[in-house]
């Protein structure tokens, strides 16, 4: 069933989606819980919508590449609640953006994001509502990481606790010098639970993870690009002479990615995402699916027609 789900979720967009449109709403979105798993989606975004302050900003441009903003800087870009509300109507913006190709998440005013407001933390501090937050905050990441666009989490300043855990819901990680990754949560006498451990695990493989995890180690770029955590590191600060502005420097290096017919690109993420996701007879299957959305479409013909050589 589950299985399902994400195939559907990885054909999404394409003309096969007679299927997609008779699935409810909550599998069509790649959710990992439903009502089934005794969430209610409504129940828990009302909570959360109580404890506001900052915004989810998002800017989707014309190169087809957005820029997603964890804008509280009072609050060193903390999640408030009404943000974890935020980040989950932004992703839904996201996932219906036929032109899309890439997603930069970047936090405001020169750093990245210092996980979960702690004020909201020790309100909903209680087992229950922790469980509810947690499956919000999962759904909300997992479908970040599920879009059809090659997106990059820009880490300036400090990703701490949740804020490092959402850099793991993006296919790739660009750090600023003198920036740090640290899974804060042992401090906290906590684990990550907006699946950050999960995706952990599969970037750096178990040993690594759990050096991670049990250190709660401070990764700089150089840590990060050792252990495959890190996939470039940028020049200087945003205010620093000579170089370009992260966010530019960041979208040139995601750009070489998102050259291309927005179907195209789509479809790349979407073959990439079976693999790495479903059981090798599943993803084959998928991947003849998504094959069959660009094969003959309009990219494919006009390279065809162009006779190109790829010297
Ligand atoms: C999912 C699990 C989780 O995410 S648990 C949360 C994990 N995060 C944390 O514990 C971060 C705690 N904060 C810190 O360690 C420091 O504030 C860091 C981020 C290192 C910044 O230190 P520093 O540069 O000295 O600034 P500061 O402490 O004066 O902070 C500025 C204002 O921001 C606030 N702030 C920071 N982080 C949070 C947070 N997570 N939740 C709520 N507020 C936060 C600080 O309280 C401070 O506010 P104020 O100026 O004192 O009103």
């Amino acid at each position: 069933m589950v299985l399902c789900a994400l195939r559907q979720q990885v054909l999404r967009c394409s003309s096969h989606c007679r299927t997609w449109a008779r699935l409810p709403q909550r599998q069509r979105s790649g959710c990992v819980y439903s009502s089934i798993h005794g969430f209610n989606q409504d129940e828990i975004k009302e909570k959360l919508q109580a404890f506001h302050g900052g915004s989810i900003d998002l800017l989707k441009q014309d190169s087809g590449i957005a820029v997603l903003t964890i804008n509280n800087p009072s609050r060193m870009n903390a999640f408030s609640g009404s943000m974890m509300v935020d980040l989950e109507e932004r992703v839904s913006q996201l996932e219906n953006w036929p032109e899309g190709k890439g997603l930069i998440v970047q936090g405001a005013a020169e750093t990245f994001c210092s996980g979960s407001d702690l004020n909201a933390v020790r309100a909903i501090s209680n087992q229950q509502d922790g469980m509810k937050m947690c499956m919000f905050m999962q759904n909300s990441l997992t479908r970040l990481l599920r879009l059809p666009l090659i997106s990059v989490a820009l880490v300036e300043g400090r990703a701490l606790g949740g804020g490092a855990e959402l850099t793991t819901a993006c296919d790739f990680r660009l750090m600023a010098a003198g920036s740090v990754i640290q899974f804060v949560h042992k401090h906290m006498g906590l684990v990550p639970g907006w699946g950050g451990a999960a995706r952990l695990v599969h970037l750096v493989g178990s040993q690594n993870a759990l050096k991670l995890l049990g250190g709660a180690v401070k990764v700089d770029p150089e840590l990060g690009v050792n252990i495959g955590l890190v996939d470039g590191v940028l020049e200087g600060h945003q205010k620093a002479g000579g170089a370009a502005p992260l966010l530019q420097q960041a979208e040139n290096w995601l750009s070489r990615y998102t050259k291309g017919p927005a179907p195209v690109i789509q479809a790349v993420k979407k073959v990439v995402l079976s693999g790495r996701e479903l059981p090798l007879s599943e993803a084959l299957r998928t991947e003849k699916d998504i094959f069959g959305t660009v094969w003959g479409a309009p990219a494919n013909l006009e390279a065809l027609a162009s006779k190109s050589k790829h010297k």
